[in-house]
């Protein structure tokens, strides 16, 4: 036999080692884990459990069926109908993120993650997870956010503009309306919004003439990528040594990736001048302070405080660490916002006496380009903003596995599949944990019988009920909470009303086809889809009018 043979032998022989001992343990752990004995559905496939069933249901229905059917607290069944934990009881909801060293993400999204984003914010996980958030933190507060809104109402407008002339390049008939699909609109300015006030980069993407921007292709591309549910992008991600085998997912991140790795180039030469220009602010001594620094992006907020002499040597982020969070940035604050304002005006198109009444109190502002606190303080567009992101949260849910055995605390008992009742909720070490998003935002249970309807009206007296919904902000689950909680919401929050102050000021928004069209599809985040599109691709077909003032 020569070397070759015998190091191929020995490679086969190691792999086929490693794929029995993973299954073994997946098995034994299935066999022993305390969930086994919940109530739940059966699995629908042996390969896919529940989780077909769960990306083709629509908003929250099927998880609600089962809440109906079984309690609060039931198993369903995740891929090769492995149990997991799914639970409405906001007591151990709230355990579970405020414990994230114990309940941390599951290895194959950090997997899938760091394809793209490297080590950053999203990915990291335990003490390297707290020194960056606290390095992070200071560029989130509301301070830094109010000197960003110019930027997010320069793009709006830009959009405004944009959109204005599409309709009067194409428009419908006789009257000065036109036929546009909103979402790539709005997923442009959200890029180029988190490009500027993220790194102080333009992309410039909101341009009517030119063709998408290559970046963000790349970024649709990705997230595209990653609603595949192929049995090998499974097994990859299960098993590290398949991660060789070429797939359709893989490709198209790789492509992704290229458009990353331009990004990251384009980083190091922002993570400089952000870095010089953090040493000019230096005092006489050479001491550079967290607090007396006013760079307006992100990342320079972030290198600055990242070089503050009062931070010690430490808690500092590597340039690397640095580095991956403008992906990071991108990714997780890009089509987020974005959605949620598309489902803001899909809302308003099917509810247009809420859209009259919001560009009432939206034309009662006498500038275009208002401050952050001047449009913070419009009571009914704070009640739009909430009521989107109640009934339509960009996204649906999340995931946490257990990495240890745990007793998870509960507000009310459940009984098991055997009869007894239960106060507490045992979990085993590898335990998959759903984290409900929509679930909790439109129970009936929490806000009232309409829960489902869109009613911004609701926010001027919400149940004592949804108190208990361990949200960081507005009593829902939109933004998550705990520490893991999103460090954007207050940007986002004040990005979404500058757009849509912009928009609602400007344009009437009608549906461009039958409600029943608009499906949801559910991938990285929730997009609405046309039922009739065979290719079922993300959209929202609008007729937009420009508004005139009688
Ligand atoms: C409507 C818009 C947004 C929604 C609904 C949203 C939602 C979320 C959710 C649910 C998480 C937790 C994910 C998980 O742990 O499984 C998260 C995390 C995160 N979000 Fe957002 N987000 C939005 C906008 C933004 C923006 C604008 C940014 C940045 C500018 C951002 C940056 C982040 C980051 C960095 C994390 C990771 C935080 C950590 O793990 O410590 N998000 N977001």
């Amino acid at each position: 036999m020569n070397a070759v043979v015998k190091l191929l032998c020995a490679a086969l022989a190691s792999g086929t080692a490693f794929g029995l001992w993973t299954v073994f343990q997946f098995v034994y752990h299935q066999l022993t884990s305390p969930i086994r004995h919940l109530h739940g559905p059966k699995g629908t496939s042996w390969t896919y459990g529940n989780m077909r069933d769960i990306w083709n249901a629509e908003n929250s229905v099927l998880h609600e069926e089962w809440v109906k059917q079984y309690g609060n607290t039931l198993k369903y069944k995740g891929f090769f109908n492995s149990d997991r934990l799914f639970t409405m009881d906001m007591r151990a909801i709230n355990h579970v993120l405020t414990h994230s060293n114990d309940y941390e993400k599951p290895s194959q999204v950090r997997y899938n993650l760091s394809q793209i984003l490297g080590e950053g914010l999203l990915f990291v996980e335990g003490s390297q997870h707290r020194q960056q958030r606290h390095i992070m933190n200071p560029a989130f507060g509301p301070a830094q956010i109010r000197g960003l809104t110019d930027i997010f109402l320069e793009k709006s407008l830009r959009l405004r503009d944009v959109l204005s002339s599409e309709i009067a390049k194409d428009p419908v008939g006789t009257t000065p309306s036109a036929r546009i699909d909103i979402m790539p609109w709005l997923s442009r300015t959200t890029l180029d919004i988190i490009g500027l006030a993220g790194f102080n980069y333009n992309f410039d993407s909101l341009n009517a003439n030119e063709k998408p921007n290559e970046l963000n292709e790349a970024f649709s591309t990705m997230v595209d990528a990653n609603q595949s549910l192929s049995i090998l992008t499974i097994l990859r991600a299960r098993l590290p040594p398949l991660r060789i085998l070429p797939n359709d997912r893989a490709r198209r991140i790789q492509v992704a990736r290229q458009s990353v790795e331009l990004l990251q180039r384009i980083g190091n030469e922002l993570l400089s001048d952000a870095k010089a220009a953090a040493r000019a602010s230096a005092t006489e001594k050479g001491e550079i302070e967290k607090n007396s620094l006013h760079g307006r992006d992100l990342l320079s907020l972030l290198v600055k405080a990242n070089m503050a002499t009062n931070i010690p040597e430490s808690q500092r982020l590597s340039d690397e660490d640095v580095l991956a969070q403008v992906p990071t940035f991108l990714v997780a604050g890009h089509e987020t916002t974005s959605t949620a304002v598309t489902w803001a005006l899909f809302a308003m198109t099917k509810a247009p006496e809420i859209q009259v009444k919001l560009r009432e109190e939206l034309l009662s502002v006498d500038t275009e380009t208002p401050s952050m606190d001047e449009l913070m303080a419009l009571p009914y567009l704070d009640a739009v903003v909430r009521e989107t992101l109640r009934v339509h949260s960009p996204v649906p849910n999340t995931l946490r596995f257990a990495t240890k055995d745990d007793v998870i605390p509960i507000e009310k008992p459940y009984t098991d599949k055997y009869g007894v009742m239960h106060d507490s909720i045992r979990i085993s070490k590898g335990d998959p944990i759903f984290i409900p998003i929509l679930v909790p935002n439109r129970s009936t249970e929490l806000w009232g019988p309409d829960a489902h309807e869109f009613m911004p009206e609701r926010w001027q007296s919400i149940p004592e009920a949804v108190s208990h919904i361990p949200g960081v902000w507005g009593h829902l689950m939109s933004f998550l909470g705990g520490p893991r909680a999103c460090i954007g919401y207050r940007f986002s929050l004040v990005e979404m009303k500058a757009i849509l102050f912009t928009l609602v000021r400007a344009f009437e928004f009608e549906l461009a086809v039958p409600v029943s069209e608009i499906g949801k599809k559910s991938t990285l985040v929730q997009r609405p889809v046309l039922r009739s599109d065979p290719n079922n691709k993300s959209q929202l077909p609008l007729l937009i009018q420009p508004y005139r003032r009688t």
